[in-house]
Parts: C-alpha cells; structure tokens; sequence
C-alpha cells in the first residue's frame, strides 16, 4: 500500500467509527484511527459522560482497541472531527500516544470541511516524558 492508500484506510476508518462517537454534550463526534505494528488499523471514537470530566476522548479508544487487538506499536495516528479546523489530539492524549509511538510517527490532524494536516510527535509533544525515564 502507498502512504496515500494508508492514508485513505486511516480516513475512512476514523470517519466510521466517528459517526458512532458517544458526544451528546459537546455534540463534538470524534474518530480516531491508528495504523499499528501488526498492519492493522484500530479506531475508536469519544465517549462522553453526564460527570463530564470522566469522558474521554477518541484517541485512547482507538489505543485500547489496538491493544485489545493485538497491535503494540503505533505507526500512524489519524484523528478526525468536525468543522475546518484540524482536529489535534489534546494535550493528555499526546501523551497517550506517546507511550507507545516513537517521536518520528506522523498525526494526522483532520476537520473534515477542511484540510489536513500532518505532522510528527515530535513536533505535538517536544522533549516529552516517557517510559525510558523509568528505566534504571
Ligand atoms: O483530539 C480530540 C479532541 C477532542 N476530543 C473530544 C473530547 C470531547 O468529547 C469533545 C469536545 O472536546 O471532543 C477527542 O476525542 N479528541
């Protein structure tokens, strides 16, 4: 596959389970997408809660689905939501994927009326924190 057909698998797949996302409060349905080390692509969407505070975003779905799944690492993030702007993972949730992607792995911020954009971990979250750190 190219990184063009990856990514059009990435879309779909975020666009899919997005139209499931549990948001009554925000209204604000959000799809995310991971393409993981075994091939696969795991998605997950934003579940809300009446105590807003313990709902939680489309990102950590979609890491539980590839852990659920099978997949350990993550090779590339595709997040979508509505409206132009892109859709960045939130600060917690870069650290989520922290935890299992190297700095170099591309997020793929998506409001789907607009454009787009890429870019690495490295430029979300600089001189991040992580599991080396606890490595004696
Ligand atoms: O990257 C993001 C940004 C926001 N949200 C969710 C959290 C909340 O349910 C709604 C509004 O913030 O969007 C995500 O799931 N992922």
């Amino acid at each position: 596959m190219t990184m063009q057909e990856i990514d059009k698998a990435l879309f779909a797949a975020a666009e899919a389970v997005r139209a499931k996302a549990y948001a009554p409060y925000s209204k604000f349905q959000v799809g995310a997408a991971i393409l993981a080390d075994d091939g696969q692509i795991y998605a997950g969407c934003n579940v809300e809660n009446a105590a807003y505070p313990v709902g939680n975003c489309a990102e950590p779905s979609a890491i539980a689905a590839m852990l659920a799944g099978g997949g350990k690492r993550i090779r590339r993030v595709y997040v979508t939501g509505p409206g132009t702007a892109p859709v960045t993972p939130c600060g917690g949730c870069r650290q989520r994927i922290r935890e299992f992607a190297d700095p170099d792995v591309e997020i793929i911020s998506h409001g789907v009326d607009g454009e787009p954009l890429v870019q690495t971990l490295e430029q979300l979250l600089p001189h991040s924190f992580g599991p080396d750190h606890l490595k004696k």
